[in-house]
């Protein structure tokens, strides 16, 4: 394989000149207040080998990244019926979105937008109450990234319940088509504390690592979930993990990511690695402006890619 610590290395040396690029999300005041100057990359191969470079250690606001650990936890409870739900089709509009919800009677598109995301995390608190499922969503990111140390920043579970007007909406829109079990408020309360997990890239790509290894953790050697749950997890994240920016990432990537408003994107090199990286400034559609950038590079050096070499 390729000499991964001197990639990583040159693309700090190259992202370093632009570090800065692109508009932190301010409309969650605590998320405004980051210093847009940071980056940090992470790579854990599949043979169980760490990579990291710049900010790589600092924790971060995973916010949206959280969607795919809700998903993978949902499809376990409830498998392949949570697709009653909510749809597998890329949105084609923002993230917060609410239009395309009226049109389709309160069935999101996928689990990656908003609606998506705040009605699997209904599924996941059945028999729970609201605490019990933040719990369990925490209890899981540790044992996926073998780290207790991870945590929840409340600070901005609780700004976003503040401001996340936009997730009321939609919210109330889905539990008026009776597509929310629970009441509004308790499944906000879940989404909140989910999208507010701290991590950094480092427990990010180990997180995320079954994704890249027919659903195990070779680190810890758990078995997380199927190879074809896995597969099917990845085409999520490559059809819709980046929102309307999900066609650009794939041609110019070519890696199943998702992204998150807190400036981080988790990618997946199927049988090679798994891939975080941060910087915290935001390109138009809500994506990491120099995180996707970093990638791209990575893709280019490494010859990495879903869609051949
Ligand atoms: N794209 C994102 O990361 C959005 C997550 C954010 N918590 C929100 O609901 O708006």
């Amino acid at each position: 394989m390729a000499d991964l610590q001197a990639i990583l290395d040159s693309i700090h040396t190259d992202i370093l000149p632009r570090i800065g690029e692109g508009k932190v999300a301010d409309y969650i005041p605590e998320l405004a207040k980051v210093d847009p100057r940071q980056f940090g990359m992470a790579i854990v191969t599949v043979d169980g080998k760490v990579y990291r470079v710049g900010d790589a250690d600092i924790a971060f606001s995973i916010q949206s990244i959280s969607k795919v650990f809700m998903l993978t936890l949902a499809l376990g409870k409830v498998g392949e019926s949570l697709w009653k739900r909510v749809g597998r089709e890329p949105s084609g509009s923002a993230f917060n979105s609410i239009v395309q919800l009226e049109h389709e009677s309160g069935i999101p598109r996928n689990p990656f937008i908003n609606a998506g995301a705040i009605a699997v995390s209904d599924v996941v608190m059945a028999g729970h109450a609201p605490r019990e499922a933040i719990g369990e969503l925490l209890r899981f990111v540790r044992y996926l990234a073998d780290d207790e140390s991870i945590t929840i920043d409340d600070k901005v579970a609780r700004s976003e319940t503040q401001t996340g007007y936009r997730n009321v909406a939609l919210a109330n829109f889905m539990r008026a088509y009776r597509n929310l079990d629970h009441p509004v408020d308790h499944v906000l309360g879940v989404y909140f504390h989910q999208c507010a997990l701290s991590m950094s890239c480092e427990q990010l790509a180990r997180a995320g690592l079954f994704l890249a290894a027919r659903g195990s953790n070779p680190m810890t050697g758990h078995s997380v979930v199927s190879p074809k749950r896995a597969r099917r997890i990845n085409a999520l994240m490559l059809t819709c993990g980046h929102y309307d920016g999900s066609g650009d990432f794939a041609y110019h990537v070519g890696l199943p990511g998702k992204s998150g408003v807190g400036g981080g994107i988790f990618a997946v090199a199927p049988g090679i690695a798994s891939i975080a990286v941060w910087s915290p400034g935001l390109n138009k559609v809500g994506n990491s402006q120099l995180g996707a950038v970093a990638l791209e590079m990575l893709a280019a050096r490494t010859g990495w890619s879903v869609f051949g070499d």
